[in-house]
Order: C-alpha cells, then structure tokens, then sequence
C-alpha cells in the first residue's frame, strides 16, 4: 500500500516501547559510608506505539516521569527493564557511538533552553547536524536556508542566537531538530518559557511538521496538549492513559 494512502495507525511504528521501567540509582557508596540512596523508579511497566503522522503528548505532574520517558524515546537512555525499539532497533546493548548514529539518523531532539551555539548563525546552527551527517558544505546551506524558511525565519539566517528572541531561538532549534529530516521529533517543554502568542507559533510549527514523521512533545501546557491528536498520562512513573 502507497504510505501516503495510509492513515498515521495503519502505520508500522517508528518508536515502540514494551514494558519499561527506569530506576535511577542515586549516589553510591564510598570508602567511608556503606549506605546507598534509594532507588527512584521514575517510569514503571510503560508499553506505548508511537508512528509516523502522530503528534503525541505526554503529560503529567511534575516527577511524573515525562522526560524520563522522552528519553528513552528518543535513545538518549536506555531502559533498566523492558524495550525500547527505535526505527526498527532495540536500543538496549547498543554502545553509545552506535545509539548516538541511531539518534543522528533516526530522531531529532529540541529541550526548552535550546542548547544553540552562540558563536555561530542560526543558519549555521540548523546546518550542524548536516556536518556530522558529511553534507556537502553548499548542500548544507541551501537545506538551513529553507528549514529556517520553514519555520518563518527566511530574515534571521545570518542572525546569532543572542540576537534573537526566545520564540526565534526554539524555531531555531526545531529547524535544527528538522535539518536531518528525522523520523520522530522530540520536544521536552517546547513552549515552557514563551508567551501565548510566541507559544502558539511554536506549536504551529510542530503540527506542520508532522506531515510524514511522528512528534512527541512533552508538556505542561494545555494549549499544547489540545493540539496534539493523542496524549500519554503519566502518574507517579505509570501511565494511566493513553488517547
Ligand atoms: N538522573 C536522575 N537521578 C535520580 N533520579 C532522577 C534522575 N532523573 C529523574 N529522576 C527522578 O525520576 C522521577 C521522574 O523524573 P522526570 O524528570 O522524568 O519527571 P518529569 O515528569 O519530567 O518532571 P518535570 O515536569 O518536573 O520536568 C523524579 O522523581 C525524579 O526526581
């Protein structure tokens, strides 16, 4: 069946999770002191499908296990049980030079405080990715140059991070996250520090960019749970529903 016949369920999973759980262990012991911190499960038995065409959210209180969960996601993490199977790879087992190729090929990451280069232009930063990928340098460019016209930014390229907005910065980033034309998109907080208006943007431009690829944000805001055709609930590391 031609994929763009397919509606986002009939589509193979790009993100499957089965049964994970996380525990972080927190401290250890020393020389002087026998006694470990307890462990903290932050996520517990959580099984979700994620595919292509969705725009999921994850919402829950705070400590809720929401960028534990994004984590795994996205292969920055790995699970203490169960798996995770990203493009048609378990992440488990894998070294961290081989997950971070599955990340670079497969996931495109944004956090709240953009984590851009100052040094450079935001034409240089949504090119980034492209270097480690061995793009071609004129390629490169004219692939930043549109990505950032995607994200209503055709008059910042030149611009460095420091001279743009905080709304202008996360479109940046997204751009950046869009450069390697991901699978799945990740966003943790994308509009935590923005006003309405700037929110709103931002939020647009996740939905446009779900044409062919699944976006999860993780989020505290309502007004980007509403936007989202699905949202996972956690509580206290399970979740508690999943629609
Ligand atoms: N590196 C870590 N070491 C120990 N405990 C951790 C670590 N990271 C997270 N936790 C704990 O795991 C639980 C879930 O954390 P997580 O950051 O996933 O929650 P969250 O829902 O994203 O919270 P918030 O909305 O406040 O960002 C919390 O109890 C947290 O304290």
């Amino acid at each position: 069946m031609a994929e763009a016949a397919q509606t986002p369920s009939e589509r193979p999973q790009v993100v499957a999770c089965r049964d994970v759980t996380r525990e972080y262990t927190r401290g250890s012991e020393s020389r002087f002191s026998r006694q470990t911190h307890p462990t903290v499960t932050a996520l517990e038995g959580v099984s979700v499908d994620i595919r292509p065409g969705e725009f999921v959210g994850i919402a829950g209180p705070s400590g809720s296990g929401k960028s534990t969960l994004l984590h795994l996601l996205a292969g920055l993490d790995t699970p203490s049980e169960g798996e995770v199977t990203l493009a048609g790879t378990k992440t488990t087992g894998l070294s961290e030079q081989r997950r971070a190729r599955l990340r670079l090929e497969h996931v495109g990451i944004v956090f709240q405080h953009f984590y851009l280069l100052p040094s450079i232009s935001a034409r240089g930063n949504v090119a980034l990715p492209l270097v480690e990928y061995g793009v071609g340098k004129s390629t490169r460019r004219e692939t930043a140059t549109d990505l950032l016209g995607r994200v209503g930014l055709d008059n910042r390229t030149t611009h460095k991070p420091g001279e743009l907005s905080g709304g202008e910065q996360q479109r940046v980033a997204i751009a950046r996250a869009l450069a390697t034309d991901p699978e799945v998109l990740i966003a943790d907080e994308p509009t935590g520090e923005l006003d309405t208006e700037t929110g709103d943007r931002i939020i647009g431009v996740l939905r446009a960019s779900t044409d062919d690829r699944a976006v999860v944000v993780a989020s505290h805001d309502e007004r980007v749970l509403e936007e989202t055709d699905r949202v996972l609930r956690l509580r206290d590391g399970r979740l508690v529903s999943d629609g």
